[in-house]
């Protein structure tokens, strides 16, 4: 998969696309991630990316060009990207879309800040996506967000946990199990003796049923939506 990000703050993504699990899937190259600082696309002198809004209001708005010339020279060769754009009020990100975004062989993620994009940068767009019903500064962060549910998605970035995970309950929106590892008691909080029984199919058994529990007490409302789409199995439904 290929990823272009255009955005003000390219200086944001350093740390998130040197370190960890992503970092390694971009210098072993099983996936390709570009940022482009969108004032690179500028033709003026002061390379001026936003603009007061037409009506008044507070703030600035970034500007249509720009935006559009970083598209139009990303866009010239290749498999054209499913663009998306970073929204306060967008469609609510989770794991269904970041399921289907994995499949795409390339994204664009447009990052706006300021007030946001001017809205004739839409036209551009496929999906406008939120992380959630709060404000922040930029649409940076939850770029990062997207791209990390995303990528772990792809096929070898997580390694041989992938292969552990095939049926991974998170997959469907199900909240994880419990996890423990050593000592086998902390502070008088033992560890599930099932866990130290070496019994795999009970240990399985037993982290489907703490994750199906959980799901139902915490978020009742995955539940039924896995079960309307038919994604929980008989036993499961016991
Ligand atoms: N889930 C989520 C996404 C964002 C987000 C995304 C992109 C931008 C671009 C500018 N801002 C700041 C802003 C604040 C208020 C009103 C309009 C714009 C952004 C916020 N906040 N929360």
């Amino acid at each position: 998969m290929r990823i272009d990000v255009l955005t003000v703050l390219p200086g944001l993504f350093d740390c998130f696309l040197k370190e960890g699990v992503i970092g390694k899937a971009i210098s072993s190259g099983k996936v390709e991630v570009k940022v482009h600082n969108i004032r690179d696309f500028t033709t003026d002198k002061h390379r001026v990316v936003d603009d007061v809004p037409y009506g008044g209001g507070p703030g600035m708005v970034l500007k249509p060009e720009p935006i559009f010339r970083a598209y139009d020279e990303l866009t010239k060769e290749g498999e054209k990207p499913y663009v998306l754009l970073t929204e306060p009020w967008g469609e609510k990100f989770n794991q269904e879309m970041a399921v289907e975004l994995s499949k795409k062989p390339r994204l664009m993620i447009i990052c706006g800040r300021y007030e946001g994009v001017d809205e004739r940068v839409k036209s551009l767009v496929d999906r406008e996506v939120s992380i959630g019903d709060y404000v922040l500064t930029g649409g940076e962060l939850p770029a990062m967000v997207i791209m990390d549910a995303v990528l772990r998605l792809i096929p070898g970035v997580l390694g041989n946990l992938e292969s552990l995970r095939a049926d991974s309950f998170s997959d469907r929106g199900l909240l994880g199990y419990p996890n423990y590892t050593r000592p086998a008691e902390f502070r008088g909080m033992k560890v599930p003796e099932v866990l130290l029984s070496g019994h795999h199919k009970k240990i399985e058994s037993w982290r489907k049923e703490q994750s199906l529990r959980k799901t139902l007490e915490r978020r009742p409302e995955i539940i039924e939506n896995l079960k309307r789409k038919g994604l929980l199995t008989k036993e499961e439904l016991e």
